[in-house]
């Protein structure tokens, strides 16, 4: 039986490095840094004021306070945007806006607030100490330096920077494009009546929201007869550029294991036991050059190897800094009881260092999956804890929001 590392190595290494596009900063959303971006501004791009009232030298109006108030010549008014300040002449002062340039000779904004706000002559009743409410050049990043690593997932604070340091559209990794394929006799769409021994198909959609919140684009197939030759004649005819076929169902012992059947028939896809619960069953390689991973059918076992094989893969191949989910340590609530020799992703609800079990082992919980925010990750070797033992949790889709 191979271990859960071993076949996350596996279906890793059969993903290629994507390669690079250009997009708008618009589009850039949720996307992958292909390379280093540079800023190709400073930030600050110049000295301003974080304030809005007047730029001064401090030993000017050092004695002012509201007993003693300091008068002096407003003489300069500069709103953000001006482009010819002039440097300060002692015993004056410029009224300033804030993100407005600071005149050369001013060490200190005194705000609006410590003043009568005049415009000819005016009444400063206090100064904070020098050099406050300035915003130095560079401060922040400096012209030629790194802005936004490679690898790094583009959200609204990285895209802000990007707008700021002076671009207008970003090196990214292409999309994976993914073919997400169902199989299964039983399967019929949603919407449609049930007749008996049917379920409505799942897994597709399943499988192809985890695809894109991966970073992928997604095409699904579905109702696939269990039957071999139809099978591989569609999937070939499928598969022209795609970069990974996740297929669901048909891996495990039965007599009608299409996936496994057609598949391992080419001799290019192996199909192994992984000692994890769900997701046993699992298979990984290639069809006419492009990798595929098959995925057991049960719902939460499909959303399982999903999660621990094809996320990090599809991440890594998108270059990713950060390919893994995040994991924290919690406190069982209540106890429970795992498999000898399996590692087991139990369905949970994390929040504030605790987690409970939401619903049994069972991978046919989809109900139970659906309400849970982490995954009870419970090593090969324990088979039972304690409540107020400590687990460790990968927080899923949902769990941060
Ligand atoms: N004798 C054995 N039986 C089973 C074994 C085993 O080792 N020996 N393994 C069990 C485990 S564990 C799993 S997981 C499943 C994997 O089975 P398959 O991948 O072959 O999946 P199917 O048999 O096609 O389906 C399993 C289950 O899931 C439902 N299903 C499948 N596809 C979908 C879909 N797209 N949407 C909704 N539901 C789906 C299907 O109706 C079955 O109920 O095998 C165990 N058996
Ligand atoms: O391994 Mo199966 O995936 O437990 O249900």
């Amino acid at each position: 039986m191979r271990t859960v590392e071993e076949h996350q190595a596996v279906v890793t290494a059969l993903l290629r490095e994507l390669p690079e596009e250009h997009v708008a900063l618009a589009e850039a959303a949720g996307r992958v840094l292909s390379r280093d971006v540079p800023a190709l501004v400073a930030l600050p791009g110049f000295t301003n004021s974080a304030m809005d009232g007047y730029a001064v030298r401090h030993e000017d109006v050092q004695a002012a306070t509201p007993a003693t108030p300091v008068r002096l010549p407003v003489v300069e008014d500069i709103p953000a945007g001006r482009g010819d300040v002039v440097a300060l002449v002692p015993g004056t002062v410029h009224r300033i806006m804030t993100g407005a340039p600071v005149p050369d000779g001013a060490d200190v904004i005194v705000p609006v607030e410590q003043t009568d706000a005049a415009t000819g002559v005016v009444t400063i009743t206090g100064v904070p100490a020098p050099g406050t409410h300035l915003r130095h050049a560079g401060e922040d990043i400096a012209v030629g330096s790194v802005a936004l690593p490679a690898g790094t997932a583009l959200g609204a604070a990285q895209l802000g920077l990007a707008a700021a340091v002076g671009h207008t559209t970003l090196p990214v990794s292409r999309r994976p494009r993914v073919l997400v394929l169902s199989t299964g006799s039983e399967l019929v769409e949603p919407g449609t009546p049930l007749q008996p021994g049917q379920i409505y198909e799942s897994n597709s959609v399943l499988l192809a929201t985890a695809v894109q919140a991966a970073g992928g684009e997604a095409r699904t197939l579905h109702f696939v007869p269990d039957d071999v030759d139809t099978f591989l004649a569609t999937v070939r005819a499928e598969l022209a550029g795609a970069d990974l076929l996740i297929t669901s169902g048909g891996v495990s012992a039965g007599a009608y294991e299409v996936v496994k059947d057609a598949f391992g028939a080419l001799g290019t896809v192996e199909f192994v036991k992984v000692a994890m619960q769900p997701g046993g069953p699992q298979g990984a390689g290639t069809v006419d050059g492009v990798p595929v991973v098959t995925l057991p059918g049960n719902p939460v076992s499909s959303f399982v190897s999903f999660e621990v094989f094809v996320r990090p893969a599809l991440r890594r191949a998108l270059g990713h800094t950060h390919p893994d989910r995040l994991r924290a340590p919690a406190r069982l609530t209540s106890e429970l009881r795992s498999p000898a020799g399996r590692r087991q992703f139990l369905r949970g609800w994390y929040d504030d260092g605790e987690v409970h079990q939401v619903g049994g082992p069972g991978s046919h919980l989809v109900a139970h999956l659906a309400r849970a925010n982490c995954l009870v990750v419970v090593p090969e070797d324990v088979t039972h804890l304690d409540a107020g033992a400590e687990v460790g949790v990968v927080l899923v889709e949902g769990a941060l929001q």
